[in-house]
């Protein structure tokens, strides 16, 4: 960064927010630099800086007002950004990430004042995908990429190029929580065009106007992308966030054993969820072996759940054949069976006989499900909203002692149920996680405290583990060793604890998950760069919101 900036002119410092540091630049710096004279003469510390940022973020009465404000201050200075969100991580999450940034996808064209050092790759022009990467990075050495190509937002369905800021959101909590240098990371669009009729038909859209293009043509552009970002980043880590769901699992297949590189909705979610069941079984005093688990919404965070929930049975002994009995999974078909049409190929993997049920064919609905089968875990990632009824959830708790219960889907109004209802109806023996903050519930003198089961609690240590450790590929053996090192956080010892570990505690955990995330690399000789201390690695990898002396 140092030689980067004695070339520069004054207002290019000033406008690069991984330079800028505003009226911080002390008098010796703005001598050296040029810039005596476009400050206020008035040197303040970061610290001055953060409590007047505070201040006005609090002036703001509306949560997507404050998010304006905080990306504003991103756009201009993310030393003072981070800074100023290492002391506000609980408020500041829900606005830069989900749910708000939910509203501000909704909003992308309106709001549209700053590309956010985003690099927006096209399906019309493939031939531009490398200049488009190497432009957005500006000759920044590129650790870390978020790609989305915004099918699937959250469970908001197909957003185009406006999906772009739940790239730009997942890289402000891996730095948040992990401590990835913001200067090392880049978020990509990659707008192959949009069904959103509602996008296509507005005059402010700023995506490429047409339908969603698929196939090959699709899949080139992939290629073309990933080629380009490997070429450009060696050393870089690859997330896929949000893709559609026919092509999510397909383009991790085609990768995941080739270069260092994650699905999160597949994967990331997978990892809390198995995090949280094993804090749930830890409170409840049960094995995973004796659990029936009903996924509700067989997509992509449904059966990256399923797989992964599926891999712990099996390290616990099972046979597959003998894992598989343990999963229930149901879509918009109801139940699904092994003649089901129209399955996907991550379904079939998990699928039912008709024969083992005297009325198979009443199973079309969730409510009929449970009753058939009466579930012990029961994950909602459906999309469908209010569908973890009173009477279905009644129904599940009167067949087992603790009823595990994770309505994950997001934003706020998609949720299959709220915490308040699930402890409610279950008379406080439910354990309860919900995709996006819940506040604690009181019932009957207990204080309930309900877990985030959102893929933000593991992801950011997954990757920066992966990143510090060199890792080559990302196996089971290391997703498996990073839920296990989640699932151990939880306090059991107070009525009414949460089944994982809380958001205010997420840089602590982030680095003991980053720790164990190298350490897997390590052991299995993963690593591409010759490394032998896991924490040290780790350590050094980490970046910090202060600003570094300019000589
Ligand atoms: N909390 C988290 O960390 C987390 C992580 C990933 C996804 N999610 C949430 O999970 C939801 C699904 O995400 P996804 O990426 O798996 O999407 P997806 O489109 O791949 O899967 C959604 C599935 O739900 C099914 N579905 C739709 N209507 C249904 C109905 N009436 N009954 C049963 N199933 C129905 C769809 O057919 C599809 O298979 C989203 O709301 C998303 O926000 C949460
Ligand atoms: O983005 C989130 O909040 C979690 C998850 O990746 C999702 O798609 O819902
Ligand atoms: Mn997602």
């Amino acid at each position: 960064m140092e030689e980067l900036i004695m070339t520069k002119t004054a207002d290019s410092i000033l406008n690069n927010p991984f330079l800028n540091k505003g009226t911080a630049f002390t008098k010796a710096e703005r001598k050296a630099l040029g810039l005596t004279g476009t400050l206020p003469s008035n040197v303040q510390t970061i610290d001055e800086q953060t409590t007047q940022a505070y201040a006005q973020f609090q002036s703001k009465s509306t949560r997507l007002e404050k998010r304006i404000f905080l990306m504003n201050l991103f756009n201009e200075n993310r030393t003072l950004f981070y800074h100023l969100m290492d002391e506000h991580v609980v408020e500041f999450m829900p606005i830069v990430y989900d749910p708000v940034v939910a509203d501000s996808i909704e909003q992308y064209n309106e709001l549209f004042l700053d590309p956010q050092n985003a690099a927006f790759v096209s399906v019309d022009a493939p031939e531009d995908v490398e200049d488009t990467l190497r432009n957005a990075a500006e000759g920044r050495d590129i650790r870390l990429v978020v790609v989305t190509d915004a099918e699937g937002i959250l469970g908001m369905g197909d957003w185009g190029v406006n999906g772009v800021d739940i790239a730009v959101g997942k890289l402000m909590v891996y730095t948040a929580a992990a401590g990835i240098d913001p200067s090392q990371v880049l978020p990509v669009s990659i707008d192959a065009g949009t069904n959103n009729q509602k996008l296509l038909d507005d005059p402010l859209y700023l995506g490429n106007r047409h339908k969603r293009v698929y196939g090959d043509q699709y899949y080139d552009v992939i290629d073309k992308f990933v080629e380009a970002e490997q070429k450009l980043f060696p050393d870089s880590l690859l997330h896929w966030e949000d893709f559609g769901r026919s092509n999510a699992q397909v383009i991790l297949d085609k990768y995941k054993d080739k270069i260092a590189t994650f699905n999160d909705d597949i994967q990331g979610t997978g990892m809390v969820v198995l995090a949280g069941i094993l804090g749930a079984l830890n409170i409840s005093k049960e094995s995973i072996k004796d659990q029936k688990i009903l996924s509700f919404g067989a997509g992509t965070a449904g059966m990256g759940i399923a797989n992964q929930i599926m891999d712990e049975l099996m390290q616990a002994g099972l046979t597959e054949e003998e894992a598989k009995q343990h999963f229930y999974a149901v879509d918009k078909q109801g139940l699904l069976f092994d003649d089901t049409e129209d399955l996907t190929p991550a379904q079939k993997a998990f699928t039912r006989k008709r024969s083992e049920f005297s009325n198979a064919d009443e199973l079309t609905n969730l409510e009929a499900v449970v009753k058939a089968v009466h579930p012990t875990v029961m994950i909602g990632t459906s999309t469908q909203p209010g569908t973890f009824t009173e009477s279905i959830i009644k129904e599940m708790a009167a067949h087992t002692d603790r009823p595990i219960i994770f309505p994950l889907s997001n934003p706020t109004k998609l949720a299959e149920a709220k915490a308040e209802d699930l402890i409610k109806w279950t008379d406080g023996r439910a354990l309860v996680a919900t995709g996006i903050p819940a506040d604690d519930v009181e019932y009957k003198g207990v204080t309930y405290q309900i877990g985030q089961g959102n893929n933000a609690l593991m992801y950011p240590g997954l990757g920066f583990g992966l990143i510090a450790a060199t890792a080559k590929v990302l196996n089971n053996e290391t997703l498996s060793a990073a839920c296990h090192a989640l699932g151990g956080i939880v306090d059991t010892s107070k009525p009414g604890a949460a089944v994982l570990p809380p958001v205010s505690k997420i840089t602590e955990f982030s680095q003991t998950l980053a720790e164990v995330v190298a350490q897997s690399v390590l052991d299995q000789k993963l690593n591409k760069e010759p490394i032998s201390d896991a924490k040290k690695a780790v350590a050094d990898m980490k970046w910090v919101p202060e600003y570094k002396a300019v000589k």
